[in-house]
């Protein structure tokens, strides 16, 4: 049986579950793929660290130079993650005819343009369906399985440390730094977990999903990016008084004038199944012109579900590699020629229905201040909920649902909101998506 040869950037948290699968599941793949994978060389950091996973009979370096230079490796898997010696590694295998496998979101959501280009120069497949919802396999899905379709939008539950922390925000008591710092030792979190909490990492993944739905480059910076770390508990138990729960969503989507691509918490009907998705589970939901709503679950993050992932692209891969043309499903799913470089569109531009949360002083008169302040912005007000402030005495919380309105026109609002005398504090701001 023929064997191929595959060498490994990096052995943490997904390496080594992919040394796992590779090591312990191998007489399944074989019978899958009628030929074998053996991994010859693995890059570490500090070559006298204990291992979690057995490396005997693998050439160990702490040169990852090594790796991307091995005149037998066919395959080199990039599991360290960063953006700067992670591409100049992955660009020197390229140069190499090796193709690869990366859990990188970063990476290609910020190089993979010119990335996938050198690949095409260089007949080699780039693979990247552990970057984007860990053990989902949602790249396939949607490159290949709704390819019939013009994609309408893509909205997802894309981070497992940040959909972890608000699940376990719901239960009573519960301390933000403990609970990141469990996520941190399960394995979801990235080497900078503020990625997590701040929502870049969700930023990294929706670029990936834009992409591979209408077909446009990778634009990471133009996504409007806000994280889990001012929603309060507050925020958590009103959401679910009124009858949504809070999510952490990435959403793209046409616009009039191009596409929107924006990451933010988010209230979701408790109805709607994704609304229902906890803990580290992801789920992504694609609507197809033809097929109508779809949506991928499972796992997001952690070493099994990741490497399953890796796994599944290295098998890929072997079967694809020696065709005439490697790289027959093309890296973003569209022909490479016909992709568009189309206008992110600003967020002032989104229509939705807002969730206000404030504290307002426990005065007569206050609710119709606030009212007439929504009022000369042409907005109307669908529900509202109020309870005094535990914390302060002569103050109320209030929470307001509006009717969907234009994100410049709440701007608006919230910034007169702000000069009322009758507002102690900050104002939150949550956007509410029914995703029908
Ligand atoms: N953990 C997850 O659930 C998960 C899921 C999907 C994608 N990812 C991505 O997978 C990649 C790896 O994540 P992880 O969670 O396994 O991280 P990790 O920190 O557990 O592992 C990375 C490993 O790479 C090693 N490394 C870094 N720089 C190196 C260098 N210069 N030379 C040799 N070794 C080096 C580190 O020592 C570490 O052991 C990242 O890009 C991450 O974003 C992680
Ligand atoms: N830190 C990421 C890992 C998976 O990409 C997460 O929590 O989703
Ligand atoms: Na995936």
């Amino acid at each position: 049986m023929k064997t191929i040869k595959v060498g490994l950037l990096g052995l943490g948290t997904v390496g080594g579950g992919t040394v796992d699968i590779l090591q312990n599941t191998m007489p399944e793949i074989q019978r899958r793929l009628g030929q074998s994978i053996e991994i010859v060389i693995i890059a570490v950091r500090d070559l006298n660290r204990p291992r979690s996973v057995d490396t005997a009979g693998i050439a160990l370096t702490d040169n990852t130079f090594d790796v991307v230079n091995h005149p037998e490796v066919d395959i080199v898997v990039e599991l360290m993650g960063g953006t700067g010696l992670a591409k100049e590694l992955l660009e020197t295998a390229i140069k190499n005819g090796k193709h690869i496998v990366t859990a990188n979101k970063a990476l290609i959501a910020e190089h993979g343009n010119s990335l996938f280009a050198l690949a095409r120069e260089n007949n080699v497949i780039v693979s990247y369906e552990a970057a984007v919802a860990g053990g989902i396999p949602v790249i396939k899905a949607m490159r290949e399985g709704l390819a019939a379709n013009k994609i309408e939008w893509v909205a997802g539950i894309i981070n497992g440390t940040g959909n972890y922390i608000l699940t376990e925000m719901k239960k009573p008591g519960a301390d933000f730094a403990k609970v990141l710092k469990v996520a941190q030792e399960l394995g979801y979190a990235e080497a900078d977990p503020t990625f997590d909490v701040e929502g870049i990492d969700a930023a990294h993944k929706l670029t990936i999903l834009a992409s591979i739905a209408f077909g446009i480059e990778l634009q990471f910076n133009k996504v409007y990016t806000e994280g889990i770390s001012k929603v309060s508990a507050d925020d958590i138990r009103f959401a679910q008084q009124l009858g949504y729960e809070i999510k952490h969503l990435g959403v793209a989507s046409r616009a009039e004038n191009g596409y929107s691509l924006r990451v933010h918490p988010t209230l979701v009907p408790k109805e709607v199944l994704i609304a229902n998705v906890n803990g580290v589970m992801n789920a992504v939901m694609a609507k197809g012109n033809h097929v109508g709503p779809t949506m991928y679950y499972g796992p997001g993050a952690g070493a099994g579900p990741t490497a399953s992932s890796v796994v599944a692209d290295i098998i890929d891969i072997i079967r694809w590699k020696d065709q005439p043309k490697a790289d027959q499903v093309p890296a973003l799913g569209f022909a490479a020629d016909q992709l568009e470089s189309a206008p992110v569109v600003s967020i002032d531009e989104i229509e939705c229905c807002y969730y206000i949360r404030c504290l307002v002083k426990d005065q007569k008169g206050v609710l119709s201040k606030v009212s007439a302040v929504f009022a000369e912005s042409d907005i109307s007000i669908e529900n509202v909920h109020q309870e005094p402030s535990s914390e302060k005495a002569d103050d109320a919380k209030l929470v307001l649902i509006t009717n969907k309105v234009k994100e410049s026109s709440i701007n608006q609002a919230l910034a007169s909101l702000a000069e009322l005398d009758a507002i102690d504090g900050d104002i939150m701001r949550i956007r509410i998506e029914t995703l029908g």
